[in-house]
């Protein structure tokens, strides 16, 4: 279980999440939706501890994850896989290495070359590659591949941490519908098949109510949705996306970028 327990963070004088508190059972699939600068991603770097929290507490499992320090705190972090937007692979390596990546918070030292990594490290990539039906591109340079192809890779190199909870800060913003599907699907997967709790910021609702068991609305750093997609009503997605009733609709599969160009927020969003 992750719980997050009146969670504030501010940088400098500006307050980015208030008082934000909820609980993410283990194996729950839950996506994160909101307006630019909601804070979404503040929220999924201060559970990895990229970032701090200023207030409150995280926890996850018991262990007070908001306030490890050295050894417990790298411990975390490998238990937490993130995956970004823009995929963050090495482009000039092949796949397969790429996804050994995964492997590094479990070695000591870290294994420079391909050859440190064991015979059952190298099997269980090919085989994280199968499940993303990338085994055929394993010797290729990853820089090489399509954006949605190296996300599934960087999804494999996530598999291979053997996390507790993956971390997707807009894992499909760049993509293509056809390759965000194969992406999206490739997270369900996970979640379903091993159980792994997944957090996923997401910029299209629309996605949101097609993966997710659970969608948290934020806005101006307060949560104000939480619960079954099949809940999100006209008048609370209006209300997450900040619109007013004399703005057009929001535009379900691009919300975040839409709504933001129309009506971009005020910064701070709090002071
Ligand atoms: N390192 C930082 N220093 C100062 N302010 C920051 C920093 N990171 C984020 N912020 C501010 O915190 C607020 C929340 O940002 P955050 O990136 O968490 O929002 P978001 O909902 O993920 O937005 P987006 O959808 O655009 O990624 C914004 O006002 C942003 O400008």
């Amino acid at each position: 279980m992750l719980r997050v327990g009146n969670v504030s963070k501010s940088y400098g004088k500006s307050r980015v999440i208030r008082d934000l508190s909820f609980d993410v059972p283990e194996g729950q699939m839950v996506g994160v939706i909101g307006r630019s600068g909601a804070g979404k991603s503040t929220l999924l770097r201060m559970v990895n501890r990229l970032t701090d929290v200023s207030g409150g507490r995280i926890d996850f499992g018991g262990q007070p994850v908001s306030r490890l320090k050295g050894k417990a705190l790298r411990k975390w972090r490998g238990q937490t896989a993130m995956i970004f937007q823009q995929f963050n692979l090495i482009p000039r390596l092949d796949v397969i290495t790429n996804v050994l990546m995964g492997r590094i918070a479990h070695h000591g030292t870290v294994p420079s070359m391909f050859k440190l990594f064991s015979r059952e490290e190298k099997a269980q990539a090919i085989q994280a590659l199968e499940q993303l039906d990338l085994a055929d591109k394993a010797l290729q340079r990853a820089g090489n591949l399509s954006g949605g192809q190296q996300q599934r890779v960087a999804i494999a190199r996530a598999m291979m941490q053997s996390p507790r909870i993956m971390l997707a800060d807009e894992p499909i913003a760049s993509l293509d519908p056809r390759s965000a599907a194969m992406v999206m699907d490739a997270l369900k997967e996970i979640n379903q098949s091993r159980g792994i709790t997944v957090m996923c910021n997401l910029h299209s609702l629309e996605t949101a109510r097609q993966y997710c068991d659970r969608v948290i609305g934020m806005l101006h750093g307060e949560k104000v949705f939480d619960g079954p997609p099949s809940q999100l009503d006209h008048d609370t997605v209006q209300r997450i996306y900040g619109v007013n009733d004399n703005e057009k609709a929001v535009d379900e599969t691009v919300t975040s970028a839409e709504v933001w160009s129309r009506n971009p927020p005020s910064a701070p969003a709090y002071a």
